[in-house]
């Protein structure tokens, strides 16, 4: 009989999440049926999309969404071998059974070198994300200029580093000043604090004063707002995510551009990456591959303890974090 620690969603969140919304319980999985495998949660994702998730999706006790990285412990499925390592959408949960729909098996040769928790961030959703979001939406060129806010997290980091893969001069804004000299080692041409700049405006003319023909937007409200009237004539932006407003109770209030599109004659899109599912191995090789020669730099902020993991995602949400944010369990 095993025991799967589980985190549900006690309250709805109100404004920023607090530890008292969280509950974190036992519960008793029976033994494994034929054509059903036991998993233990190895690794876990705390990603943004939770906190907009739970409004859309959840009701009060039900178990937080989330991807992990577990080990096979039990196995009646014959595809999946005991010892083997999935991508396993089970939730917050620490154990889990399965009939192995929907999971992604990691493959033997996953190089010792490198973390497991990478099928979670460069090797994962955050990686092609990052890959899929900014080469097809903003298809950027040799030469071009390059935005990027929440640019030291898991997609950020990434956008802006294949960004200067592809030959663009890259501008990238994030909350604090260590995050600022870590973009500046990573290449980032030029990184900016938006918490400390006196204006957003301002910094976003003098980073760039020609303007961007690329923006990776992650974090929408009032600096979508200010960068918009900084794109290049025909500039394109990808709209990835709107942290900004995540935590809102009520809507902000924000003047929509709507000439500046027109004049400027802007491209703006959004996009979910489950839209190239079925391209799946074709990023996660180009992002294996810029990683193995050196080309690409993840950075992870390791949490430890399933316990964490509200923490961890409270941590998130708040910023704490540099690349991507896993919990090991
Ligand atoms: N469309 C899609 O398919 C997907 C969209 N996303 C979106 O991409 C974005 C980045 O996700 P991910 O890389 O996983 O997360 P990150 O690792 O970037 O973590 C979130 C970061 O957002 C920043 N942040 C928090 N609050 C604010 C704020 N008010 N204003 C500006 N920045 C803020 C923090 O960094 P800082 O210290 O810089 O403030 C924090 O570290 C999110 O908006 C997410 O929802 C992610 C995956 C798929
Ligand atoms: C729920 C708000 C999403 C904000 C943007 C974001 O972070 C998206 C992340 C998704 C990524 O594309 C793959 C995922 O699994 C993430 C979340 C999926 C939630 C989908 C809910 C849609 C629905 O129920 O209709």
């Amino acid at each position: 009989m095993v025991l799967a620690k589980v985190w549900k969603l006690k309250s709805h969140f109100v404004g920023f999440p607090k530890s008292s919304d969280f509950l974190l319980e036992e519960e008793e999985l029976p033994a494994i049926k034929d054509g059903e495998l036991l998993l233990e949660a190895e690794f876990l994702s705390v990603d943004p999309y939770m906190r907009p998730y739970s409004v859309m999706n959840m009701k009060e006790g039900d178990v937080m969404i989330g991807s992990q990285v577990a080990k096979v412990v039990e196995s009646k499925v014959a595809e999946f071998h005991v010892g083997s390592f999935v991508v396993s959408h089970a939730g917050w949960r620490s154990h889990s059974i399965s009939t192995g729909d929907s999971l992604q098996a990691l493959p033997s040769t996953w190089p010792t070198e490198l973390p497991r928790s990478l099928a979670l961030g460069v090797l994962g959703m955050p990686g092609l994300t990052a890959y899929f979001g900014l080469l097809e939406i903003c298809g950027p060129a040799r030469g071009e200029t390059l935005l990027v806010n929440a640019a030291a997290g898991a997609v950020g980091m990434l956008v802006g580093q294949i960004g200067k893969i592809k030959g663009c001069r890259v501008v990238g804004f994030a909350g604090s000043d260590p995050k600022v000299e870590l973009l500046k080692e990573l290449g980032f041409d030029s990184a900016l604090n938006y918490r400390s700049v006196s204006s957003l405006d301002a910094a976003l003319a003098q980073a760039a004063p020609g303007g961007y023909d690329c923006f990776f937007d992650n974090v929408g409200g009032d600096f979508l707002c200010a960068a918009l009237p900084h794109m290049k004539h025909r500039g394109r932006v990808s709209v990835c995510g709107g942290i900004s407003m995540y935590n809102d109770v009520t809507s902000q209030k924000l003047t929509f551009p709507q000439l500046t599109l027109i004049f400027k004659e802007l491209k703006v899109e959004g996009f979910m990456v489950t839209r190239w599912q079925h391209r799946r191995d074709e990023g996660i090789a180009a992002l294996a591959a810029w990683v193995k020669e050196g080309k690409l730099q993840y950075r992870e902020t390791v949490t430890e303890g399933f316990s964490a993991m509200p923490d961890a995602f409270m941590g998130l949400l708040r910023g704490d974090n540099v690349g991507k944010a896993v919990v090991r369990a």
